[in-house]
């Protein structure tokens, strides 16, 4: 155990880019943690997908031994933390577990969306906030405008703001003395009954599951038998340590220190982020404020295309969810898609790290039906059912419209951050998503733009298309604000005259109809033709909003070498066969995988 006073606890808060985990990696390095030639690029984030994307998805936590300037030897406790508002919850609890953060703003792009929310929030957890400008190695970079951008924007005082470049090292020894001498020590106390928070949780092969602990009162140590309050279950601890980043086994963990235990627990789920840790005897009476139960916010069906991987993902999918226990799945079947699964997740990026995953590393083939946030519809009485309340998770389940009383959609609150010239594309943008702006101020030549939106409208493609209107430069935020009542349909689409279940959606009426035809004018170009004329239709009800014809195919591709050269023909043949293997056949129209995720981005309005 060490002495509370030579304990630091902090996190580092960044926007996407801006360099959080290149600093951490070098503040590891300075202290010792890994030798040059152990540390390869980027040690914190550790998963192949966090690699390749460049982005933090699960908190991880290091212990540095440092020897400050006064010559004593502090234990630093960095965390690192998910860089996406997926993630937010596991955001909050890695803040909550820390006195202090250090603010990393890049040199050249200054303070950005992402920035301000995470401020904002370390804030709200009376965090001890030392700016570092990262980056100053860039010829674009203009430390003295960010220094200004900081204090006009957050509020914060920036003079003695640490200039670094986490790229070639400089600064990195005054960030390590600004951790020691700015954020306070933890508090504690040992002698209390066990307190200790779930920081987070991941499955490792070789100790099954990890869990991350920030002890706030009394001692955690081996052989110590201890309840999870909020999970309701008891385990045995066998272990306890520190990452330096390697596994360090400790004797135990007191007041203020932050570590990991193991307790031969076999999934994920049972360790939930934000749970307060306690002794089975003598344990504390009240459990930590803040623990939350993580609900999945967005939700599609995932099918193989080859039906008999039914199985092979099955498997896959559980496996997926021993490490993650935020996303959900269960049974599904379609008349037309066969056996799969409708999963559950934090936001559309986790939907596309899971669907990544399946397919890279299980190598699976998939169909992914439109994503769909979860409504809360009343239902009226009817002659065989009582008046209820369902929670729609499926467009395929969408009830009898005449038994709807009322439908809820779940609403965000978006933040955000634009240089000036795009500020106009970025309005209309918003307007035709259904927005209601709440409030637009300018700092230095960037509007920051606040909107109350439906979340059924950002969930497909608003990142993407912001992205691309701002080239790039737009930063985007957003929490959510409950639910809200809207006049939504469901709009089903016929091929061939019949229904495709995996393409209908839950629209707001007034822009069914334009997101109907763009539907189906891009199922058109998406959908190879046919010996004979297939009709699009885009239908509410009974009612068709809009239609599209593919006009038959004139010959047979084979015909072109009829009487030729025989192994050609094979070859076309079998070059048909192969593409046949990603579509999926309507009755007698074949839909290839491409046109289920395509078809949906509703592109430019
Ligand atoms: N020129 C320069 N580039 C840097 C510096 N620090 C980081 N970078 C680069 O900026 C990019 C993003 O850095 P990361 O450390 O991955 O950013 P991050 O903030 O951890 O990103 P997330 O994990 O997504 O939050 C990488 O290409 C780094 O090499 C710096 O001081 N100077």
């Amino acid at each position: 155990m060490t002495d509370l006073a030579l304990i630091r606890n902090f996190s580092i808060i960044a926007h996407i880019d801006h360099g959080k985990s290149t600093l951490a990696d070098r503040l590891i390095q300075h202290t010792g943690g890994l030798t040059e030639r152990e540390m390869s690029a980027q040690v914190l984030d550790n998963m192949d997908i966090e690699k390749e994307r460049g982005i933090t998805i699960k908190a991880q936590t290091v212990r540095l031994n440092y020897t400050a300037k006064d010559g004593i030897t502090y234990e630093l406790n960095l965390m690192d933390t998910p860089g996406h508002v997926d993630f937010a919850y596991e955001v909050s609890r890695s803040l909550a577990a820390c006195e202090g953060a250090l603010l990393v703003v890049d040199a050249a792009q200054g303070v950005e969306a992402q920035t301000l929310a995470n401020v904002y929030q370390s804030i709200e957890h009376d965090h001890e906030i030392v700016p570092v400008i990262n980056k100053i190695d860039l010829p674009a970079a203009e430390p003295d405008k960010v220094r200004a951008e900081i204090e006009e924007v957050i509020g914060l005082d920036a003079s003695q703001a640490v200039l670094t470049s986490a790229k070639s090292g400089i600064g990195i020894a005054e960030v390590l003395e600004a951790v020691v001498t700015r954020i306070p020590p933890p508090k504690g106390d040992r002698a209390a009954p066990l307190k200790a928070m779930l920081v987070d949780s991941w499955y490792d092969s070789y100790l099954g599951v990890v869990i991350l602990v920030r002890v706030i009162d009394g001692v955690i140590k081996k052989g110590l038998n201890v309840k999870f309050m909020a999970g309701g279950t008891e385990h045995l601890i066998d272990r306890v340590g520190c990452m330096t980043p390697k596994l360090e086994v400790l004797e135990e963990l007191g007041p203020g220190e932050i570590g990991i235990i193991t307790a031969q627990i076999k999934e994920v789920a049972q360790a939930r982020v934000g749970d307060t840790i306690t002794t089975v005897k003598n344990g504390a009476a009240q459990a930590l404020p803040g623990f939350k139960e993580v609900q999945p916010v967005v939700f599609c069906g995932l099918f193989p295309v080859d039906a008999a991987d039914f199985e092979k993902l099955r498997e896959s999918i559980a496996r997926l969810r021993l490490n993650d226990a935020s996303f959900s799945f269960e049974m599904e079947s379609s008349a037309a898609l066969g056996f799969g699964f409708r999963c559950g997740f934090l936001g559309l990026l986790h939907l596309e790290i899971i669907q990544e995953r399946l397919t890279r590393e299980y190598d699976l083939d998939l169909i992914t039906t439109a994503p769909s946030v979860v409504y809360r519809i009343q239902l009226r009485k009817s002659k065989t059912d009582d008046a209820r309340e369902i929670l729609l998770h499926n467009p395929a389940d969408y009830p009898d419209p005449s038994r709807i009383e009322t439908i809820e959609e779940p609403w965000i609150k978006a933040v955000i951050y634009t240089p000036d010239e795009y500020l106009g594309s970025i309005l209309k943008l918003c307007q035709d998503r259904r927005g209601v702006q709440t409030g637009l101020t300018y700092v230095g030549g960037r509007a920051q733009v606040s909107y109350e939106l439906p979340l059924n409208e950002v969930v497909f493609d608003f990142y993407d298309r912001l992205k691309s209107i701002s080239r790039g430069y737009a930063s985007f935020d957003y929490e959510q604000i409950g639910l809200r009542e809207g006049d939504l349909v469901k709009m089903g689409i016929l091929v061939n005259n019949e229904p495709v279940d995996a393409l209908s959606m839950i629209v707001h009426r007034s822009v069914a109809e334009t997101r109907g035809r763009h539907m189906c004018e891009r199922l058109k170009d998406l959908i190879p033709r046919h010996l004979f004329k297939i009709p699009i239709q885009a239908a509410i009800g009974g009612k068709v909003v809009a239609r599209e014809t593919i006009s038959a195919m004139r010959k047979d591709v084979t015909a072109k070498c009829y009487g030729g050269d025989i192994s050609r023909k094979k070859k076309l043949l079998d070059k048909q066969k192969k593409g046949k293997a990603r579509m999926r056949e309507y009755g007698n129209v074949s839909i290839p995988q491409e046109a289920f995720i395509a078809a949906l981005r509703m592109g430019e309005e």
